[in-house]
């Protein structure tokens, strides 16, 4: 007797915890879901008989290994066959049964103490051996399932057996002296029964010995050819247990594990005719051969899958094994075969139909029975949980339909927030547009005067407001700057073109974003203004246009609205000198506007708040908190596929553009692939200047040396933006308002009438040409050209940064969304270049300070003599020849490098000359150096960070660069 070994037990020990974990259906159905394997197959063959070897009968099959048995016969007619056959297991002639039980039935068998049900057959011909390896198979598994009972005494286990037969298609039970054949039953939950089968409660292995002898000498046994007792009807020996755990035993919650293991030792396989029966014989193989070519029929079937009709019902062999067979069982056959040539063809269909067999899939599943009261209660729960999923249809649960409904829920509040905060931003950057067409004719002065009284109440913030900002991005060489306005500061995004004293602006009357910043020389003080001479603060005092978005956090709930409004709505309705236009509009009214998308905003962001409560945990789907909190404050949006397509026939250039896949130039189409997500980030453009005076912060590449060698690194954290993305952003606004079919646009326009009681639109009076440009896609490429033309122009006569030029040039190539910036820079330069022929300049500029003709040739001559001091750097030799050949210097003369930087942007009609002066000029400023194409752009990326007072002033460090490179 062989016992259960460590790990098997183990094993088996596991799937009990498994199955009494698992729930299951009451009653003795199965629980949980079932375990999908194959029919275990192996084959074994006999020795040769006496009479075998008596007749010279050789043995044409060989086992090549523990898997695979070969055919070796060199007879002509049967090399049509195959000659191998690989099963799970093949058992050679002197393998013993106790060998073949734990390798090809134990696993099988043992389930049943674990609730699963389980049988072993044993198929073959007569006299191949089946009711030899059955027999002994038998009495291995019972053997150990008594070892197993004994080492698991916290268990309780009822171990039942019954036995049968099916002789003639009649099935009598063999414990049973009466011979009348039992009836077939089919229960609704156990599947087909045999009604009124005897079934003996064990007491012990000895009693079980003895049921046992008792079958087999009920069991029909007939001579046959073959065998001498061969038998003549399938036996079905069933073992059932069960199990139930002793602490639980007839408490409420106790469950019972019930399986059976039925050890099928079949008829023999081979056909009526070949057995030489007669008479009763040849009977007895009819319907011997009925139920096994029904189980040989049911077997091939289930072998190609579960489609159509499985014939179990044919005979009643199958109807009784039917779970063994593709069913609620683990099966295991076992195929036995004689090794003489005279049984060639019996062993060929043999291993045909174990072929078949090992095809076949079953899904066992733990059975496990309920007490009453425990099938009760967990009655009651099913019934709540279907009760649940049909309240709430396509769900499996009710708590998880609650669950995706708020997920959709706040999905939708995230978009609506996203179109919100578009809107908003949308909406006030046309409130700017308007306040400056009407500022143009008569405001300015009011706005000036404003802004002056703003300049003196508002005491000097300093580093705390802009910290608090954490936005500028202003050069400081020594001299504080002085932000006006600043209590409107530190909320939501602003878009600051601070003006450089001494240089193109002179007016805030051309900013036109939601929050206006104009950065002053703080003069009063301190020992670093008066360590730096004016002269010094003339040279790094340059245009500064802060684009920027303001990454603080703030409190949303009492500063929010405020904060999000206008500073100078702000300033008119809070400073008591409201400057009432004359062309009747209403400030109030309109930033009423914004301020309703600004209400709404708030309201679902607090609805959203709310709905990400309910996840309490990070595990929310929606991770909200943190997002939530990117969506506060956000006005503009990122674009990172937006770049500029370097406007340049020069090789290099195209090489770049080819690199950064950007269109050409002229084809004004958009830049394949819009951003998908978006991103805050703070934004800062100080263009107009040497490169030396580019950035302010010491951790920040200023020029473009320091860009080599620094600025990729820090952008590499990821960080770090430009100009670019603020402009990519804002086009991805624009863009978003015309998918938006206008409609907000339109609607403000609509509000803006009825509320200000004027007659024109914002359109109708040019203050949009996003929508104009949007609305007549076919109209804007023209409109384009010319007004690119307008601004090369200008400023080539007023004298503007090469740089500048540069930049704007790149950036802006034709897109719809261009108009908007195009329309801003031709007004800026409009302006300019009244500014230049007026008398009062001076004053004009808001602080004394001189933006004069003279003053901005003064800069653009220091600025060739940077880009004179560049080409000796960034150029070679032989480039440098070439481009002097390319623009006319003879390669003789003198100061060949200042006569080109003279030429630059000089030609302003010729467009193929202003594109490759932009090409070179980006090339000479670090625009194109590998590996900053898009971040580096425009050399111009900042890192969010507290910002303390240095951050205003020039670094001694920068200075020392310039001066190196000077
Ligand atoms: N592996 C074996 N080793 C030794 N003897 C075997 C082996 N298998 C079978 N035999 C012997 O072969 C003879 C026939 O075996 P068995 O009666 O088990 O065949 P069977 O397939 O059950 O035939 P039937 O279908 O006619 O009942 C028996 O005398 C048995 O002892």
């Amino acid at each position: 007797m062989g016992a259960v070994g460590g790990d098997e037990l183990a094993r088996l020990e596991g799937l009990e915890a498994v199955a009494e974990a698992g729930g299951g259906g009451g009653g003795g159905g199965g629980g949980g879901g079932g375990k999908v394997e194959r029919i275990l197959v192996s084959v074994r063959l006999r020795p040769l008989s006496e009479r075998e070897i008596a007749r010279n009968d050789p043995c044409d099959w060989e086992c090549i290994n523990d898997t695979t048995i070969i055919f070796r016969n060199s007879v002509p007619e049967r090399s049509m066959f195959p000659t191998a056959y690989t099963f799970d297991r093949v058992f050679w002639c002197d393998c013993p049964t106790r060998q073949v039980y734990e390798e090809g039935a134990k696993e099988v068998a043992l389930s049943v103490v674990s609730g699963i049900n389980s049988s072993i057959f044993a198929y073959g011909q007569t006299s191949s051996g089946k009711t030899y390896t059955m027999s002994g198979i038998t009495e291995y598994t019972v053997a150990d399932i008594y070892d197993y009972i004994r080492r698991h005494e916290e268990r309780a286990f009822v171990l039942k057996f019954s036995a049968m037969e099916i002789y003639n298609e009649a099935v009598k039970d063999l414990l049973s002296t009466d011979s009348t054949p039992l009836r077939l039953l089919d229960d609704p939950e156990k599947g087909t029964i045999v009604e009124k089968l005897t079934e003996e409660v064990l007491r012990d292995w000895n009693h079980l010995k003895e049921l046992i002898s008792v079958c087999e000498a009920q069991r029909k046994i007939g001579e046959t050819s073959l065998n001498e007792t061969s038998s003549r009807s399938h036996q079905i020996l069933r073992l059932t247990i069960e199990s139930s755990a002793r602490e639980f035993l007839g408490k409420e919650n106790s469950s019972t594990l019930v399986a059976s293991v039925n050890f099928v030792d079949l008829a023999g396989s081979e056909r009526a005719s070949q057995a030489l029966s007669a008479g009763a014989r040849l009977k007895e193989g009819c319907h011997i051969n009925r139920s096994l070519l029904t189980l040989g029929t049911v077997i091939r079937k289930l072998s190609k899958g579960r489609n159509g009709h499985i014939p179990y019902r044919d005979s009643k062999l199958t109807r009784i094994l039917q779970p063994s067979l593709g069913g609620n069982a683990r099966t295991a056959i076992i195929c036995t075969m004689s090794p003489a040539r005279s049984h060639i063809e019996q062993s060929r269909n043999t291993l045909l139909f174990a072929n078949c067999a090992k095809e076949v899939v079953t899904s066992a599943q733990v059975n496990v029975v309920m007490s009453d009261k425990a099938l009760v209660k967990h009655l009651q729960k099913e019934l709540a949980r279907l009760e649940s999923a049909l309240k709430y249809p396509g769900s499996s649960s009710g708590a998880e339909s609650v669950l995706k409904e708020r997920d959709a829920q706040i999905k939708k509040m995230e978009k609506e927030i996203r179109e919100l905060i578009q809107q908003r931003d949308l909406a006030q950057s046309r409130l700017e547009d308007l306040l400056q067409a009407v500022g143009d004719g008569r405001a300015s002065t009011q706005w000036e005067e404003s802004s002056q009284t703003s300049m003196s109440q508002v005491p000097y913030a300093g580093e705390d407001v802009l910290s608090a900002s954490g936005s500028s991005d202003v050069v400081d060489h020594g001299v504080d700057f002085r932000p006006t306005e600043l209590g409107t500061l530190d909320n939501e995004h602003y878009l600051c073109l601070a003006e450089k004293q001494n240089q193109d602006i002179v007016s805030p009357r051309h900013l036109i974003t939601s929050h206006v910043i104009e950065l002053i020389p703080h003069q009063d003080g301190g020992g670093e203004v008066a360590q730096n001479p004016c002269e010094d603060f003339e040279d790094i005092c340059k245009e500064v246009r802060c684009i920027e978005m303001n990454e603080t956090s703030r409190d949303e709930d009492s500063e929010g609205n405020k904060n999000l409004q206008h500073p100078r709505i702000d300033s008119f309705r809070h400073g008591g000198q409201e400057p009432k236009p004359t062309g009747q509009m209403d400030f109030e009214t309109l930033g009423t506007n914004s301020l309703t998308l600004e209400q709404h905003l708030q309201n679902v962001r607090k609805t959203f708040n709310n709905l990400v409560k309910a996840y309490p945990d990070g595990s929310s789907p929606w991770s909200s908190a943190r997002d939530i909190s990117n969506f506060r404050g956000l006005t503009l949006y990122r674009s990172k596929s937006c770049r500029a397509t370097l406007m340049s026939s020069s090789s290099w250039f195209q090489e770049v553009e080819q690199n950064d896949n950007t269109p050409p130039d002229r084809s004004l189409k958009d830049f394949p692939g819009r951003p998908g997500g978006f991103q805050r980030r703070q934004i800062a453009l100080n263009y107009d200047a040497e490169m030396e005076t580019l950035s302010r912060d010491g951790t920040q590449a200023s020029g473009h040396v320091a860009l080599e060698e620094q600025s990729v690194k820090t952008d590499a954290e990821g960080n770090i933006t430009s100009i670019h993305d603020f402009v990519a952003g804002l086009k991805e606004m624009a863009q978003v308002q015309h998918q938006k079919k206008l409609a907000v646009g339109q609607e403000m326009e609509q509000n803006a009438n009825e509320d200000f009681g004027v007659e024109g639109t914002l359109k109708s009076v040019g203050l949009d040409p996003i929508l104009d440009s949007l609305q007549s896609p076919s109209r804007w490429p023209l409109e384009f050209e010319r007004k690119q033309q307008e601004i090369i122009e200008l400023w080539h006569k007023c004298d503007v940064s090469l740089v500048h030029r540069t930049y704007f040039f790149l950036l802006f190539k034709g897109d719809p969304t261009d108009s908007i910036y195009m329309e801003v820079e031709l007004r800026r330069l409009s302006f300019l270049k009244s500014a230049f022929s007026r008398e009062d300049i001076d004053k004009a500029a808001g602080g004394g300070q001189s933006l004069t003709p003279p003053s901005s040739m003064k800069k653009l001559r220091r600025e060739r003599e940077m880009l004179c001091r560049q080409m000796q750097k960034r150029l070679s030799a032989e480039e440098r020849e070439s481009l002097y050949t390319k623009w006319g210097i003879a390669l003789d003369s003198k100061q060949r490098r200042l006569q080109l930087a003279r030429r630059l942007w000089t030609d302003t009609g010729n467009l193929e000359h202003i594109r490759e002066s932009a090409s070179l000029v980006a090339r000479l400023i670090g625009l194109l150096e590998p590996g900053q194409a898009l971040k580096e752009m425009f050399g111009l990326s900042f890192t969010p960070q507290q910002l303390n007072r240095r951050s205003y002033r020039w670094r001694r460090g920068m200075s020392s660069l310039k001066m190196s490179n000077a």
